[in-house]
């Protein structure tokens, strides 16, 4: 079964341009693509490509401009969700941002964050169950009983990004989409949490949908990708085949631009270089 279908989704905004005229601006310009059940798509591209505006579509929290979207094989397009099946579409797809300041509660500890999912949530919502399940929860991202008792200011991003990838599994969602959210992470943390979620999908088929920058986390994580670039898909296909023969140019050019064994900063090349006279404009040591 397919977790994820997308047919044609796009997202049109209103935009000024620099003279005050309004016209319309396709963030993302007709997406289509379909993640099976315990799949992972990864969603790469440039800055502005899309992707953000795309998973925010996907997460319902930004209605399309038009096309289709299908999750768990139920409709998501069409008119805006009422309290129970608000509930329903959480349990089906959770999302993760890069920095989730702003979607914790200043005023509550992280244990109460994640009770308020897990109240609604878990199978046994008896009060003990959830302090277990929060416990646990926390002990997965590498977290424990101190942070429980904290409130987000006191952590650090890296520990307030451990606690939102907590909180979207709390609700053991289907569908997980992950907006750059273990980019920040320092790389122990970043695998033990890429470590977790491969566990997760072996375990309970749960598909990822996983946006970053990060092409060999890309890697490591994601059996199919796509490539954005101005609000297309420009390139599609196995992630091993994509980021070892990737045919659209702009594939080629991220794929160049990562950093390889022996890169130096292009200052201290081009420096080096003035000094020994070799070239040195390419910002790699050949
Ligand atoms: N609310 C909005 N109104 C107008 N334009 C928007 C809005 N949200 C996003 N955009 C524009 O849509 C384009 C796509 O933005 P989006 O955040 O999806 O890109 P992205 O690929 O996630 O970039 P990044 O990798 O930098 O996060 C950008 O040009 C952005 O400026």
């Amino acid at each position: 079964m397919s977790a994820v279908v997308a047919e044609g989704l796009r997202k049109v905004y209103d935009v000024r341009d620099a003279d005050g005229r309004r016209r319309p601006f396709a963030a993302v310009a007709g997406a289509s693509f379909t993640v099976e059940r315990g799949g992972s798509l990864g969603i790469v591209g440039e800055s502005g490509s899309g992707k953000t505006t795309l998973a925010r579509m996907l997460a319902g929290l930004e209605p399309p401009s038009g096309g289709r979207l299908e999750v768990c094989g139920r409709e998501r397009t069409g008119v805006s969700p009422g309290a129970s099946e608000r509930r329903r579409r959480a349990r089906e797809l959770q999302i993760v941002f890069q920095d989730p300041y702003t979607s914790l509660n200043p005023r509550h500890t992280v244990a109460t964050c994640l009770d308020e999912v897990l109240r609604v949530h878990l199978d046994d919502p008896s009060r003990e169950r959830r302090a277990e399940r929060v416990l646990e929860l926390l002990a997965q991202v590498g977290l424990d009983e101190r942070h429980a008792r904290s409130r987000p200011r006191a952590l650090s991003g890296g520990q307030r990004q451990r606690v939102a990838i907590a909180r979207a599994l709390a609700a053991s969602p289907e569908v997980i989409v992950l907006d750059e959210a273990v980019s920040a992470l320092d790389v122990s943390i970043q695998a033990q949490i890429l470590d977790l979620l491969d566990e997760i999908r072996a375990r309970t088929k749960t598909t990822y949908l996983f946006i970053s920058h990060d092409l060999g986390v890309v890697r490591q994580v994601t059996d199919e990708l796509i490539v954005m670039r101005g609000g297309e898909i420009v390139e599609r296909g196995a992630t091993a085949a994509v980021l070892d023969a990737p045919r659209h140019p702009y594939t080629q050019l991220l794929r160049r631009s990562v950093p390889g064994p022996g890169w130096r900063p292009r200052r201290r090349s081009a420096e080096r270089a003035a000094a020994t006279n070799e070239r040195g404009d390419h910002g790699w040591d050949a």
